[in-house]
């Protein structure tokens, strides 16, 4: 089927860059092909822009950041009011492009635009209180005033596993700042983010403020971090490009926000509540098919507790329904390529051959196209590569522990912190573990952390700095310090 004819509103589908205020094609017309990672069909192409191409874009936002960082809290804040109300005016259409090149099932699309459109609400409502403070002065009739400014022209490199939320939990606090900014979208998922900028320019958001442009990744990035005007770069994505990243910010002292792998371990104690646990976990493995950054990796379950956690499990995992993710009832849908399934299968061949038990769920040996169905393994030990890396897929692999100390241990003993969970009714046991557990997301007897009220982000090989929350905000301001003299 084709986008347009998923669609009520034809003009959110857009095949040209946001730039300027324009929506342009590339200088010599060279395009990227996006297909749908369910049927592998083709919904469409977007420009890859030039080099020059994206110069001028940094340019416009410069030229657009003179006038936006004059602009009241109110101003900003109520044009974000109006981005956010068409989100959700939109929401079918929005949730349509994302399950299109994506593939969540639709649900869970909807679920995403009401989550992204949060994060523009949130931040619009946030814009009014960049407040500054005070300090006694140093000598007599001396005030020491602290300010807060836009740090200038933005940019953000977004994932395709959440094409709307990873763009608005960055440019809402940017735009709440003061600041523009520049979206490169995942080539894979490039449509839900044209939407947004076709909204946000009905929403009145002024030329140059909110750009989206497409293309080469390794061209753009290299042009927005060799940029002297670029000030700041929001990148979620993995460890890996996010270090080269880094240190392609490094030239020009650009502030970086690193948003990158995790390997979220999901710890059940023999004290929990077994039915909240195993919905718990259901939640957080399974959603987006297991392509989420915060997903459990590792379920850490104690031996009392263990085999009837894993038979609910598995008979929870019975549950779900894999398909088209416009298919009624589907709640695990098409993985977004082969390599995405073949790391899957990998992670499961690996574990078996090191001795772990195939439970529940098809080998993903037998997946079709980019379907694999959820699988459920025991009996996994540290030196299986479930254990070192993020799956991102459907597999379910179970640790057996028998001590608290070897929990924390098993649980710490990976180069990532972004989220870890646990559950416990032991009020004690719950402070000891969340003060032990290395992360910056700590689901306690919970497994739905995200919101955007709360600062997301992680420790060690996860990350850098927060989105969401009071703290997002912080990331796209400079501290300004004025010493005001006595008389
Ligand atoms: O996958 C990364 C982000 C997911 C979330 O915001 O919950």
């Amino acid at each position: 089927m084709s986008a347009l004819s998923r669609l009520t509103e034809s003009r959110l589908y857009r095949q040209q860059c946001l730039v300027g205020g324009q929506w342009i094609d590339a200088s010599d017309g060279a395009t990227i092909e996006v297909d749908n990672p369910a049927s592998g069909d083709i919904i469409g192409n977007v420009p890859s822009l030039s080099e020059a191409q994206l110069t001028e874009c940094i340019a416009q936002a410069d030229q657009a950041f003179a006038e936006w960082r004059k602009t009241t809290a109110l101003e900003r804040a109520d044009l974000l009011m109006r981005w956010y109300e068409l989100m959700l005016k939109h929401r079918e259409d929005i949730a349509s492009l994302m399950t299109l090149e994506q593939g969540k099932p639709l649900v869970e699309a909807r679920g995403e635009v009401d989550y992204a459109a949060s994060f523009i609400r949130w931040f619009a409502e946030e814009a009014r209180r960049v407040y500054g403070e005070t300090i006694p002065g140093a000598k007599p009739g001396q005030h020491i005033v602290v300010t807060r400014q836009p740090i200038g022209v933005t940019a953000a490199i977004t994932p395709w596993n959440f094409p709307a939320a990873m763009i608005t939990r960055k440019a809402g606090a940017a735009l709440a700042a003061g600041c523009p900014m520049i979206v490169k979208p995942a080539s894979a998922t490039p449509f839900t983010a044209l939407a947004l900028g076709v909204l946000a320019e009905e929403a009145g958001i002024p030329a140059g403020v909110f750009n989206v442009v497409t293309g080469k990744a390794s061209m753009i990035s290299e042009v927005l971090t060799g940029s002297e005007t670029v000030r700041k770069l929001s990148f979620t994505g993995s460890t890996s490009v996010g270090s080269q990243l880094m240190a392609q910010c490094a030239e020009h002292v650009q502030k970086v926000s690193l948003e990158l792998g995790g390997n979220a371990p999901f710890i059940v104690f023999d004290d929990a509540d077994l039915d909240r646990a195993v919905e718990g976990a259901m939640v957080c493995k399974f959603r987006n098919t297991g392509q989420t950054c915060v997903c459990a990796n590792r379920f850490l379950v104690q031996s009392g507790i263990h085999d009837p956690f894993v038979e609910k499990l598995a008979e929870a995992m019975g549950k779900l329904k894999l398909g088209d993710g416009f298919d009624e009832g589907v709640t695990q849908s098409a993985l977004i390529n082969r390599a995405a399934v073949k790391k899957v299968q990998e992670h499961f061949d690996d574990a078996l051959a090191k001795g772990a038990r195939h439970v529940a769920g098809a080998s993903p040996g037998e997946a079709k196209g980019n379907y694999v169905e959820p699988v459920l393994v025991t009996g996994v030990t540290p030196d299986m590569q479930v254990c070192a890396d993020e799956t991102f897929g459907p597999l379910a692999a179970v640790i057996r522990f028998d001590t608290e100390e070897q929990a924390i241990a098993l649980a710490n003993d990976t180069p990532y912190g972004l989220a870890a969970y646990f559950y416990s009714t032991n009020i004690h046991r719950v402070w000891r573990v969340a003060d032990a557990l290395e992360a910056g997301i700590i689901g306690i007897n919970e497994g739905a952390v995200s919101n955007a009220a709360a600062p997301f982000g992680g420790v060690k090989a996860s990350g850098l700095g927060r989105e969401g929350s009071r703290h997002g905000l912080d990331e796209y301001t400079e501290i300004k310090y004025l010493c005001m003299g006595g008389a």
